[in-house]
């Protein structure tokens, strides 16, 4: 059967047949976004609680609420101004609903039955809800999909490490045969699916070849990396240089470069930072760039406000006079049936949290 999706993500293609009797959930993750302005605030609290998220030695884990409470009141007002820009509120659960019913309908395709949950980490409907209504529903067997590309410990990790420890709390639930798929960046239908978004968008330059192409990724602190073997820098170089060879094969060969976006903090986060590399490519004189943001397969702050509003007004202020950006890969219909391959091909790994790879 070859090696656990928990180890690798999933390659190889099974065809696995539920049993009549099987039940089939499956658990999209995902951060969650404040839905109004008062909701902010409270989100951010969550957010900033969350010790995959601001990490404190052990030693001072007790500064961790006060600390969160302290930080979330004060970015709430700068960051109430971020999503008033937006439309007073983040997209994300609408869109992740959107996704879920997607999946379910190309599950169908396949033939194969499921229900799919949503279950965000920060916001409404909470990991928690998401898991009561899977026991309520009955499911005898589930797939969890966060919907993180590559995973880094700040999202996948923390997303999952809340659903284990639901799961571990619950006897019906730890007996439920479970497949967690980690990261899904290196799939050869998602590799397709942002070459084709980047070949539409570079279409619609005047000298497509002459575009810049700037694959914007969130950062993460650089400990992460360098201290507690966050896998994330790591699965985004090979995923860009996936998503380029594709690109290649097609003949498309534009220059790339890779920065890294949303920095929050005093710490060092990952490098080259997006703003520091749109001014320089403004110095260097290029004249045309294509933003891809490469870590989210939807819209929400982080692409709608600081890249279409900050970085684009950044790019043309530096001497760029042709911006264009990537939409997310929301329900693209060849991304979504990819993750519902990468669903089924998971199925045969799923067994009990207990017995996991954990
Ligand atoms: C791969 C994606 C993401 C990584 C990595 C990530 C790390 C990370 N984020 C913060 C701080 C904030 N995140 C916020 C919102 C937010 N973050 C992601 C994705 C990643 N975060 C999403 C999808 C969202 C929700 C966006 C929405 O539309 O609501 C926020 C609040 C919004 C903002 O200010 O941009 C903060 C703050 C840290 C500190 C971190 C790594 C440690
Ligand atoms: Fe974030
Ligand atoms: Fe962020």
């Amino acid at each position: 059967m070859g090696t656990p999706p928990c180890l690798t993500g999933v390659e190889e293609k099974s065809h696995y047949t539920l049993a009549a009797d099987e039940k089939l959930g499956v658990l999209l993750l995902n951060t969650g976004g404040p839905e109004t302005l008062n909701d902010v605030q409270p989100f951010l609290y969550n957010l900033f609680s969350d010790p995959d998220v601001i990490r404190l030695p052990r030693l001072f884990k007790f500064l961790q609420r006060p600390l969160a409470k302290l930080v979330s009141v004060f970015l709430a007002l700068r960051t109430k101004e971020r999503y008033a820009a937006i439309g007073g509120g983040s997209p994300l659960r609408r869109l992740t609903d959107e996704q879920a019913d997607a999946l379910r309908m190309a599950l169908e395709d396949k033939n194969v039955h499921a229900d799919v949950y949503v279950g965000m980490r920060y916001w409404y409907p909470f990991i928690e809800q998401a898991v009561q209504q899977i026991k309520r529903d009955g499911i005898t067997k589930l797939v969890v999909l966060p919907l993180f590309p590559q995973f880094s410990i700040s999202t996948t990790g923390s997303s999952i490490g809340v659903f284990r420890y639901i799961f571990r709390q619950d006897a019906y639930l730890s007996r439920l045969p479970v497949s967690v798929i980690l990261s899904w960046y290196q799939r050869h239908g998602y590799i397709k699916s942002m070459a084709d978004l980047i070949e539409t968008e570079l279409g619609k330059f005047g000298k497509p070849e002459e575009v810049m192409v700037l694959f914007s990724a969130h950062g993460v602190p650089i400990s992460y990396v360098e201290d507690a073997g966050d896998p994330y820098k790591d699965q985004m170089e090979e995923c860009i240089y996936l998503i380029t060879q594709e690109l290649k094969a097609r003949g498309i060969g534009n220059d790339h470069t890779l920065a890294y976006q949303s920095r929050v903090g005093p710490l060092q986060w990952l490098k080259p930072y997006t703003t520091e590399v749109l001014v320089e490519l403004g110095r260097k004189g290029v004249k045309s760039v294509l933003a891809v943001p490469i870590s989210f397969v939807s819209e929400h702050i982080e692409t709608l406000e600081e890249i279409d509003m900050g970085y684009k007004d950044l790019a043309l202020g530096s001497g760029i006079e042709n911006w264009g950006r990537v939409p997310a890969l929301g329900c693209t219909s060849s991304f979504i049936r990819d993750l519902a391959d990468a669903v089924v091909e998971a199925l045969p790994f799923a067994k009990a949290l207990e017995s996991d790879c954990a």
